[in-house]
Protein backbone atom coordinates (compact mmCIF):
# COMPACT_ATOMS: atom_id res chain seq x y z
CA UNK A 1 0.00 0.00 0.00
CA UNK A 2 1.35 3.46 -0.82
CA UNK A 3 0.65 6.56 1.06
CA UNK A 4 -1.36 8.70 -0.88
CA UNK A 5 0.66 12.21 -2.77
CA UNK A 6 -1.73 15.39 -3.37
CA UNK A 7 -1.00 17.72 -5.98
CA UNK A 8 -3.75 20.45 -6.56
CA UNK A 9 -4.35 22.82 -9.09
CA UNK A 10 -5.59 26.07 -10.20
CA UNK A 11 -8.92 25.19 -11.48
CA UNK A 12 -10.00 21.46 -13.39
CA UNK A 13 -8.87 22.13 -16.77
CA UNK A 14 -5.36 23.27 -15.85
CA UNK A 15 -5.28 20.01 -13.50
CA UNK A 16 -7.40 18.13 -16.92
CA UNK A 17 -3.62 19.34 -18.71
CA UNK A 18 -1.16 18.49 -16.70
CA UNK A 19 -2.91 15.39 -15.46
CA UNK A 20 -2.60 14.85 -19.29
CA UNK A 21 0.93 15.75 -19.47
CA UNK A 22 1.46 13.73 -16.80
CA UNK A 23 0.63 10.43 -18.34
CA UNK A 24 1.86 11.23 -21.71
CA UNK A 25 5.02 11.01 -19.73
CA UNK A 26 4.06 7.80 -17.81
CA UNK A 27 3.47 5.95 -20.81
CA UNK A 28 5.97 7.04 -22.59
CA UNK A 29 8.63 6.47 -19.86
CA UNK A 30 7.21 2.99 -19.65
CA UNK A 31 7.17 2.11 -23.74
CA UNK A 32 10.82 3.13 -23.23
CA UNK A 33 11.57 0.36 -20.73
CA UNK A 34 9.31 -2.38 -21.39
CA UNK A 35 8.03 -1.54 -24.55
CA UNK A 36 4.16 -1.12 -24.10
CA UNK A 37 2.57 0.34 -21.56
CA UNK A 38 -1.04 -0.32 -19.70
CA UNK A 39 -3.25 2.49 -18.42
CA UNK A 40 -7.00 2.20 -16.88
CA UNK A 41 -9.28 4.52 -17.77
CA UNK A 42 -12.12 6.04 -15.82
CA UNK A 43 -15.43 7.62 -17.02
CA UNK A 44 -16.94 10.86 -16.06
CA UNK A 45 -16.09 14.11 -16.15
CA UNK A 46 -12.86 14.13 -15.30
CA UNK A 47 -11.69 11.23 -16.72
CA UNK A 48 -13.16 12.41 -19.86
CA UNK A 49 -11.82 16.18 -19.53
CA UNK A 50 -8.18 14.20 -19.18
CA UNK A 51 -8.74 12.27 -22.69
CA UNK A 52 -9.95 15.81 -24.06
CA UNK A 53 -6.76 17.66 -22.86
CA UNK A 54 -4.64 14.93 -24.28
CA UNK A 55 -6.29 15.15 -27.42
CA UNK A 56 -4.82 18.45 -27.70
CA UNK A 57 -1.54 18.33 -26.27
CA UNK A 58 1.01 18.44 -28.96
CA UNK A 59 3.07 15.95 -26.80
CA UNK A 60 0.52 13.04 -27.60
CA UNK A 61 2.40 12.27 -30.38
CA UNK A 62 5.72 11.47 -28.38
CA UNK A 63 3.14 8.12 -27.35
CA UNK A 64 3.26 5.02 -29.61
CA UNK A 65 -0.28 4.33 -29.65
CA UNK A 66 0.00 1.30 -31.58
CA UNK A 67 1.99 -0.69 -27.91
CA UNK A 68 -0.74 0.83 -25.45
CA UNK A 69 -3.36 -1.46 -24.13
CA UNK A 70 -6.29 0.46 -22.87
CA UNK A 71 -8.83 -1.13 -20.29
CA UNK A 72 -11.57 0.23 -18.34
CA UNK A 73 -11.99 0.73 -14.06
CA UNK A 74 -15.85 0.61 -15.08
CA UNK A 75 -18.84 0.18 -17.36
CA UNK A 76 -22.63 1.04 -17.99
CA UNK A 77 -24.05 -1.98 -19.11
CA UNK A 78 -25.56 -0.60 -22.06
CA UNK A 79 -25.54 -1.09 -25.75
CA UNK A 80 -22.36 -0.70 -27.63
CA UNK A 81 -22.57 2.88 -29.02
CA UNK A 82 -24.54 4.00 -26.26
CA UNK A 83 -23.64 8.00 -25.45
CA UNK A 84 -23.84 7.10 -21.69
CA UNK A 85 -21.41 4.07 -22.14
CA UNK A 86 -17.74 5.12 -20.93
CA UNK A 87 -16.02 3.83 -23.91
CA UNK A 88 -18.32 5.82 -26.35
CA UNK A 89 -17.55 9.03 -24.51
CA UNK A 90 -13.30 8.30 -24.20
CA UNK A 91 -13.50 7.26 -27.88
CA UNK A 92 -15.40 10.93 -29.02
CA UNK A 93 -12.52 12.28 -26.25
CA UNK A 94 -9.38 10.90 -27.64
CA UNK A 95 -9.95 6.92 -28.95
CA UNK A 96 -11.09 7.74 -32.26
CA UNK A 97 -7.96 10.46 -33.28
CA UNK A 98 -5.18 8.08 -32.46
CA UNK A 99 -3.69 5.18 -34.06
CA UNK A 100 -4.64 2.28 -31.58
CA UNK A 101 -4.05 -1.07 -32.21
CA UNK A 102 -7.80 -2.16 -31.54
CA UNK A 103 -6.67 -5.78 -30.02
CA UNK A 104 -5.13 -3.79 -27.61
CA UNK A 105 -8.07 -1.75 -27.01
CA UNK A 106 -10.15 -4.00 -24.17
CA UNK A 107 -13.35 -2.30 -23.76
CA UNK A 108 -15.64 -4.10 -21.36
CA UNK A 109 -18.69 -5.86 -22.74
CA UNK A 110 -22.07 -3.92 -24.06
CA UNK A 111 -25.32 -5.48 -23.22
CA UNK A 112 -26.13 -6.31 -26.77
CA UNK A 113 -23.21 -7.98 -27.09
CA UNK A 114 -21.69 -11.57 -27.12
CA UNK A 115 -23.17 -12.38 -23.82
CA UNK A 116 -26.38 -10.28 -24.28
CA UNK A 117 -28.04 -8.86 -20.92
CA UNK A 118 -26.12 -11.18 -19.01
CA UNK A 119 -24.18 -9.09 -17.06
CA UNK A 120 -22.69 -11.99 -14.55
CA UNK A 121 -21.44 -13.44 -17.70
CA UNK A 122 -19.95 -10.44 -18.94
CA UNK A 123 -18.13 -9.41 -15.83
CA UNK A 124 -16.99 -12.91 -15.63
CA UNK A 125 -15.64 -12.84 -19.48
CA UNK A 126 -13.51 -9.18 -18.38
CA UNK A 127 -12.27 -11.42 -15.55
CA UNK A 128 -10.66 -13.96 -18.10
CA UNK A 129 -9.91 -11.28 -19.97
CA UNK A 130 -7.35 -9.17 -17.70
CA UNK A 131 -6.35 -13.04 -16.46
CA UNK A 132 -5.32 -13.79 -20.20
CA UNK A 133 -3.47 -10.52 -20.24
CA UNK A 134 -1.62 -11.00 -16.34
CA UNK A 135 2.03 -12.00 -16.44
CA UNK A 136 3.86 -14.48 -13.90
CA UNK A 137 5.61 -11.60 -12.86
CA UNK A 138 2.82 -9.35 -11.90
CA UNK A 139 1.78 -12.08 -8.79
CA UNK A 140 -2.31 -11.35 -9.86
CA UNK A 141 -4.72 -12.42 -11.98
CA UNK A 142 -4.53 -9.16 -13.63
CA UNK A 143 -2.16 -6.93 -15.07
CA UNK A 144 0.25 -4.49 -13.09
CA UNK A 145 -1.17 -1.68 -14.66
CA UNK A 146 1.26 1.40 -15.28
CA UNK A 147 -1.48 3.49 -14.25
CA UNK A 148 -4.99 2.86 -13.28
CA UNK A 149 -7.21 6.19 -13.21
CA UNK A 150 -10.47 6.74 -11.22
CA UNK A 151 -12.61 9.58 -11.20
CA UNK A 152 -13.98 10.40 -7.61
CA UNK A 153 -17.55 10.95 -7.40
CA UNK A 154 -19.68 13.10 -5.48
CA UNK A 155 -20.43 10.37 -3.06
CA UNK A 156 -16.72 8.86 -3.23
CA UNK A 157 -17.68 6.18 -5.81
CA UNK A 158 -14.89 5.13 -7.82
CA UNK A 159 -14.93 3.18 -10.93
CA UNK A 160 -18.57 1.81 -9.92
CA UNK A 161 -17.72 0.44 -6.36
CA UNK A 162 -20.73 2.40 -4.54
CA UNK A 163 -21.20 2.95 -1.31
CA UNK A 164 -22.10 0.12 1.11
CA UNK A 165 -23.65 -2.05 -2.16
CA UNK A 166 -21.92 -5.59 -2.28
CA UNK A 167 -19.17 -4.21 -5.15
CA UNK A 168 -17.25 -2.62 -2.83
CA UNK A 169 -16.91 -5.53 -0.29
CA UNK A 170 -15.75 -8.58 -3.14
CA UNK A 171 -12.33 -9.41 -1.82
CA UNK A 172 -11.80 -12.55 -4.69
CA UNK A 173 -13.36 -11.76 -7.70
CA UNK A 174 -11.38 -8.72 -10.46
CA UNK A 175 -14.55 -7.48 -11.41
CA UNK A 176 -18.26 -7.65 -10.40
CA UNK A 177 -21.66 -7.00 -11.89
CA UNK A 178 -23.43 -3.74 -10.10
CA UNK A 179 -27.10 -3.84 -9.89
CA UNK A 180 -28.66 -1.26 -8.25
CA UNK A 181 -26.01 1.55 -8.40
CA UNK A 182 -27.37 4.91 -7.31
CA UNK A 183 -26.09 6.64 -10.23
CA UNK A 184 -28.02 5.84 -13.53
CA UNK A 185 -27.38 3.70 -14.89
CA UNK A 186 -28.25 1.05 -12.20
CA UNK A 187 -26.17 -1.78 -14.35
CA UNK A 188 -22.82 -1.37 -14.65
CA UNK A 189 -19.72 -3.67 -14.45
CA UNK A 190 -16.86 -2.89 -12.50
CA UNK A 191 -13.09 -3.21 -11.38
CA UNK A 192 -12.94 -4.63 -7.60
CA UNK A 193 -10.53 -2.92 -5.01
CA UNK A 194 -8.32 -5.78 -5.34
CA UNK A 195 -7.86 -5.65 -9.10
CA UNK A 196 -7.32 -1.80 -8.68
CA UNK A 197 -4.80 -2.89 -5.84
CA UNK A 198 -2.83 -4.44 -8.26
CA UNK A 199 -1.55 -1.08 -10.33
CA UNK A 200 1.23 0.09 -10.28
CA UNK A 201 0.31 3.68 -9.97
CA UNK A 202 -3.39 4.43 -9.01
CA UNK A 203 -4.41 8.03 -9.58
CA UNK A 204 -7.96 9.37 -8.33
CA UNK A 205 -9.32 12.69 -10.15
CA UNK A 206 -11.21 15.02 -8.47
CA UNK A 207 -12.20 18.77 -9.70
CA UNK A 208 -14.85 20.53 -9.08
CA UNK A 209 -16.74 21.98 -5.87
CA UNK A 210 -18.93 18.92 -5.90
CA UNK A 211 -15.92 16.78 -5.05
CA UNK A 212 -14.94 18.88 -1.79
CA UNK A 213 -16.75 16.98 0.65
CA UNK A 214 -16.17 13.77 -0.92
CA UNK A 215 -12.19 14.24 -0.88
CA UNK A 216 -12.68 15.65 3.02
CA UNK A 217 -14.81 12.52 3.75
CA UNK A 218 -12.16 10.09 2.04
CA UNK A 219 -9.04 11.78 3.32
CA UNK A 220 -10.32 11.91 7.25
CA UNK A 221 -10.04 8.43 7.46
CA UNK A 222 -13.70 6.98 6.36
CA UNK A 223 -13.56 2.98 5.65
CA UNK A 224 -13.61 1.81 2.23
CA UNK A 225 -17.44 0.18 2.51
CA UNK A 226 -18.66 3.72 3.28
CA UNK A 227 -16.30 5.86 1.05
CA UNK A 228 -14.67 3.66 -2.13
CA UNK A 229 -12.25 5.99 -2.68
CA UNK A 230 -9.86 5.04 0.63
CA UNK A 231 -9.64 1.72 -0.60
CA UNK A 232 -8.24 2.77 -3.92
CA UNK A 233 -4.34 2.52 -3.63
CA UNK A 234 -1.23 1.50 -5.97
CA UNK A 235 0.90 -0.46 -5.21
CA UNK A 236 3.66 1.97 -5.72
CA UNK A 237 2.40 5.18 -5.97
CA UNK A 238 -1.21 6.71 -5.56
CA UNK A 239 -1.35 9.77 -6.48
CA UNK A 240 -4.59 12.45 -5.83
CA UNK A 241 -5.08 15.09 -8.57
CA UNK A 242 -7.34 17.94 -7.83
CA UNK A 243 -8.38 21.45 -8.38
CA UNK A 244 -8.54 24.02 -6.03
CA UNK A 245 -12.35 23.49 -5.81
CA UNK A 246 -12.16 19.71 -5.05
CA UNK A 247 -9.42 20.46 -2.64
CA UNK A 248 -10.95 23.48 -0.59
CA UNK A 249 -11.97 20.98 2.50
CA UNK A 250 -8.82 19.62 2.91
CA UNK A 251 -5.93 20.79 5.48
CA UNK A 252 -3.75 22.39 3.66
CA UNK A 253 -0.68 20.96 4.91
CA UNK A 254 -1.65 17.63 3.04
CA UNK A 255 -0.15 19.48 -0.25
CA UNK A 256 3.35 21.78 -0.65
CA UNK A 257 2.88 25.25 -0.80
CA UNK A 258 3.07 26.31 -4.42
CA UNK A 259 1.08 23.18 -5.28
CA UNK A 260 -1.96 25.48 -5.67
O1 LIG B 1 -20.47 7.00 -13.35
C1 LIG B 1 -19.27 7.19 -13.20
O2 LIG B 1 -18.87 8.17 -12.35
C2 LIG B 1 -17.53 8.30 -11.87
C3 LIG B 1 -17.29 9.75 -11.46
O3 LIG B 1 -17.80 10.61 -12.46
P1 LIG B 1 -17.82 12.20 -12.33
O4 LIG B 1 -18.58 12.68 -13.52
O5 LIG B 1 -18.49 12.53 -11.03
O6 LIG B 1 -16.38 12.65 -12.36
C4 LIG B 1 -16.56 7.76 -12.90
O7 LIG B 1 -15.30 7.72 -12.39
C5 LIG B 1 -16.99 6.38 -13.37
O8 LIG B 1 -16.04 5.85 -14.27
C6 LIG B 1 -18.29 6.50 -14.05
O9 LIG B 1 -18.79 5.29 -14.57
Amino acid sequence: MSVPQFVVHRDKELMAQAAAARLITRIVDAQAARGTASIVLTGGRNGNGLLAALSGAPARDAVDWTRLDLWWGDERFLPGGDPDRNDTQARAALLDSVPLDPARVHTMPASDGAYGSDIEAAAAAYATELAAAARPEDHARVPSFDVLMLGVGPDTHVASLFPELPGVRESERTVVAVRGAPKPPPLRVSLTLPAIRAAHEVWLLAAGEDKAEAAEIVLSGAGEIQAPAAGAYGRARTLWLLDEAAASKLPRALYPTGSA
